[in-house]
């Protein structure tokens, strides 16, 4: 097992080409949000926005609108009950995030099953929250082609992968990732990255970190940075940041909200570029 290291921000986070435009920087469909969760949908569009993503679109509640709208004016949004538009922005989108307080319901369970089907060879689908539980809960099976990432925390991980939290030693991890066919990142006080070829260990991120959203910021990051920059490394990137941004705010407050920990994301990429 490797260590994340601050070298990867500069190896991973390159100066923008001059005559770039959003185009070229990925664009990125987020679903989620409830009725209950609408946070967790707005927390993550706005990591991905904050994080350098061309183009953001969301997909959901319409109960949702205005607040991401208010919030966010850089995202564009969907209902996601509108089927055409979804499967539009779906087919469009080279990394979709699904998860973020997605919630369990019949409807959300419908939503992702859409989802899965509609995922193309060349996506990259990044799989959070309550995708997570619905996969594990109905024992969904992932279409070959795309990229797949999963985002769980320890409890989501053991749904996931069987795994009570007191198995789930590093060889245990390793068999259960190999049977997803996916990239996983084990969310915890030091989170692990199961790459097909190696796992990595984030050294940084504290306890002021333990409040809810800031795993829905950190799926939004991760989005953002997969759209951007080579798949591993962009993973591995994000990780690292988000704690990063944590531990230092940690040193000042008592708890660090999501929301503030955004709005550092870019002066700090910017900081860490690489040429
Ligand atoms: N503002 C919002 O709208 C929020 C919405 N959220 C959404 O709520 C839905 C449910 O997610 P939750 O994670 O809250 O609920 P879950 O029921 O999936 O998991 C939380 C439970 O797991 C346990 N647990 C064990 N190890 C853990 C670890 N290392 N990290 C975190 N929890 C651990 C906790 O004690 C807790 O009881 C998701 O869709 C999520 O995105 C949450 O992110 C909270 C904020
Ligand atoms: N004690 C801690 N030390 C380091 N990181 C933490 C700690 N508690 C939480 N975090 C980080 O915060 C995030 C929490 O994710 P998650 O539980 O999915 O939150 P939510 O779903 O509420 O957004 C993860 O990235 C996790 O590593
Ligand atoms: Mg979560």
């Amino acid at each position: 097992m490797e260590i994340i290291s601050e070298e990867i921000l500069g190896q991973t986070i390159r100066a923008r080409e001059p005559m770039s435009h959003k185009g070229n920087y990925g664009r990125v469909c987020l679903i989620g949000g409830d009725q209950h969760y609408g946070g967790a949908i707005i927390l993550a569009s706005q990591a991905a926005v904050h994080s350098g993503a061309g183009l953001v679109t969301t997909a959901t509640m319409k109960v949702n609108h205005g607040p991401l709208h208010a919030r966010l004016p850089e995202a564009m949004v969907v209902d996601w009950s509108e089927s055409d538009r979804l499967t539009t922005s779906i087919q469009q989108a080279t990394v979709i995030l699904i998860g973020p307080g997605l919630g369990l319901a019949t409807d959300s369970l419908t939503l992702l099953k859409r989802t899965l089907m509609l995922l193309t060879k060349g996506q990259i689908c990044l799989i959070d929250g309550s995708a997570i539980t619905l996969i594990a809960d109905y024992r969904l099976t992932l279409p070959d082609g795309p990229t797949y990432i999963f985002t769980p925390h320890e409890k989501e991980w053991e749904r996931l992968s069987g795994l009570l939290i007191e198995n789930q030693d590093r060889e245990s991890n390793r068999l259960s990732v190999n049977q997803l066919k996916g990239i996983v990142v084990l969310k915890k006080h030091r989170t692990e990255v199961y790459l097909a070829d190696g796992i990595w260990q984030n050294p940084l991120g504290t306890a002021a970190m333990a409040t809810g959203g800031m795993g829905d910021t950190l799926a939004g990051m991760i989005a953002g940075f997969v759209a951007q920059f080579p798949l591993n490394n962009a993973i591995l990137a994000a990780v690292y940041l988000h704690s990063y941004i944590g531990e230092r705010l940690g040193k000042a407050h008592y708890v660090v909200l999501p929301s503030e920990l955004i709005t550092h994301i870019s002066s700090l990429m910017k900081r860490f570029e690489g040429n």
